[in-house]
This record gives structure tokens, C-alpha cells and sequence, in this order.
């Protein structure tokens, strides 16, 4: 599957946020999901954990001589504590209960593998979030917006309503930080600028 007539990257990720990002900034992707046990090690590092599942899912989808390959990975961490994707209902209540009226942190982080090797980043934002009842958390569940999403809610969709500050990159709390992968892509031999205007 490909976003545009001629990708220019794999795209080692299952994340319709993610394909929609890269084309925002007109990346067309072949999209290649790879699938991996995402357990944290025992004691691992948030920052550690998000890198090496990045570069595991990068390096999982690239193909020798294939085109660079672009894994990432996001978790929300609430005082030191990895918030994944909800279980359930449950599970996402609890989340949601945990992060409401207070300020946590979502770190995502990118990989790149290609003619430069395995490259990587990650980028650490801040979010505060209202303080939210039971009854919108149980509708806000209902929505379905919270399933697939690490820390259970989305800053670009109904989430939104309960965000009251950022601080660091929207695109890297949706999925993918933009700066930072047009800079990786660029070291790997893909540069954005003149693609657009040759
Ligand atoms: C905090 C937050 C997370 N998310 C999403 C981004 C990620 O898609 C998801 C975290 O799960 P990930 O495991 O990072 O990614 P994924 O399973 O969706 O895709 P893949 O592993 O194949 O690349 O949570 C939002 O969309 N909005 C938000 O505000």
C-alpha cells in the first residue's frame, strides 16, 4: 500500500496517525507493519523502552536495499510509570483517572534505518489535563476514541476538550515528531526541500 504515486520511505507502523502525518509534509509511504512484543523490560527506562522499540520496528521493516524504513514507538509516562494502549474499559478509566488534573509526559520516539545506518530520536513533550468526572470518562470511552491510544485519549480528537497546556510537540504527542523525522529522513538520504520543488 502506498500514499502517493512514488513512496519515498517504508513505513514500519500499523498508525493511520502516523501515514497522516508523513503526508502532511508530502512523505509518501510504503507501509510495511511489523509486529513485536511491546513488554517493557524489567527497570527500563521510559526514554529506553520508546527508543528500542522504534529502532526494533525500524529495523524489522527494512528490507536490504529497500527503501529507509521508519519505525516509532509513544508512551505516556506518568511518574516514571509507562502508560501503553487501555486493555479495556476498565484499564482505560483508570488511566484517564490517573492523568486528570495533573501533568504528564509523552515521549515519542523515531527511528530510521538506511543507507546512514540505524538512526534515532526522542522527543519529550508535557500535557496537563483538566480534571475529569465519571460520567465523561464513561462517555468518552463510548466514543471508542481511547482504545488504540497510548495513555487512553487523543489530543487531536474529543481528547482535546480535557487539555489545558502543552509544552514540547503536538506531532510527537499524536505520533510522530515532524521536525525531528524531516531531519532524520534528510540524514538518510532523503531530504525534503528540493523533492518538492524540483
Ligand atoms: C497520547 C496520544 C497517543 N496517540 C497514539 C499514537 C500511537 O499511534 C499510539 C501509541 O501506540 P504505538 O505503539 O506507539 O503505535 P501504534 O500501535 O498505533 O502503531 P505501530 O506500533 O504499528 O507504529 O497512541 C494519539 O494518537 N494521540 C495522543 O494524544
Amino acid at each position: 500500500m502506498s500514499t502517493s504515486s512514488s513512496p519515498c520511505i517504508c513505513l514500519a507502523s500499523a498508525s493511520p496517525r502516523r501515514r497522516e502525518l508523513l503526508a502532511g509534509i508530502k512523505v509518501g509511504v510504503e507501509v510495511r507493519p511489523v509486529d513485536l512484543d511491546e513488554t517493557p523490560f524489567d527497570g527500563e527506562a521510559p526514554e529506553a523502552y520508546v527508543t528500542r522499540l522504534a529502532c526494533q520496528k525500524a529495523s524489522a521493516g527494512h528490507q536490504p536495499d529497500g527503501l529507509p524504513t521508519l519505525g516509532a514507538d509513544t508512551a505516556v509516562v506518568r511518574n516514571g510509570e509507562i502508560l501503553g494502549k487501555p486493555a479495556d474499559a476498565e484499564h482505560a478509566a483508570a488511566m484517564l483517572r490517573s492523568l486528570a488534573g495533573g501533568t504528564h509526559e509523552v515521549m515519542t520516539a523515531v527511528a530510521v534505518c538506511g543507507p546512514a545506518g540505524l538512526l534515532s530520536t526522542c522527543v519529550r513533550s508535557r500535557v496537563t489535563l483538566r480534571e475529569i468526572d465519571e460520567a465523561e470518562i464513561v462517555a468518552y470511552w463510548r466514543t471508542g476514541e481511547p482504545a488504540d491510544k497510548a495513555g487512553g485519549y487523543a489530543i487531536q480528537g474529543l481528547g482535546a476538550v480535557f487539555v489545558t497546556h502543552l509544552e514540547g510537540s503536538y506531532s510527537a504527542v499524536v505520533g510522530l515528531p515532524l521536525c525531528e523525522t524531516a531531519d532524520l529522513l534528510s540524514r538518510q538520504g532523503v531530504p525534503l526541500w528540493n523533492r518538492l520543488v524540483s
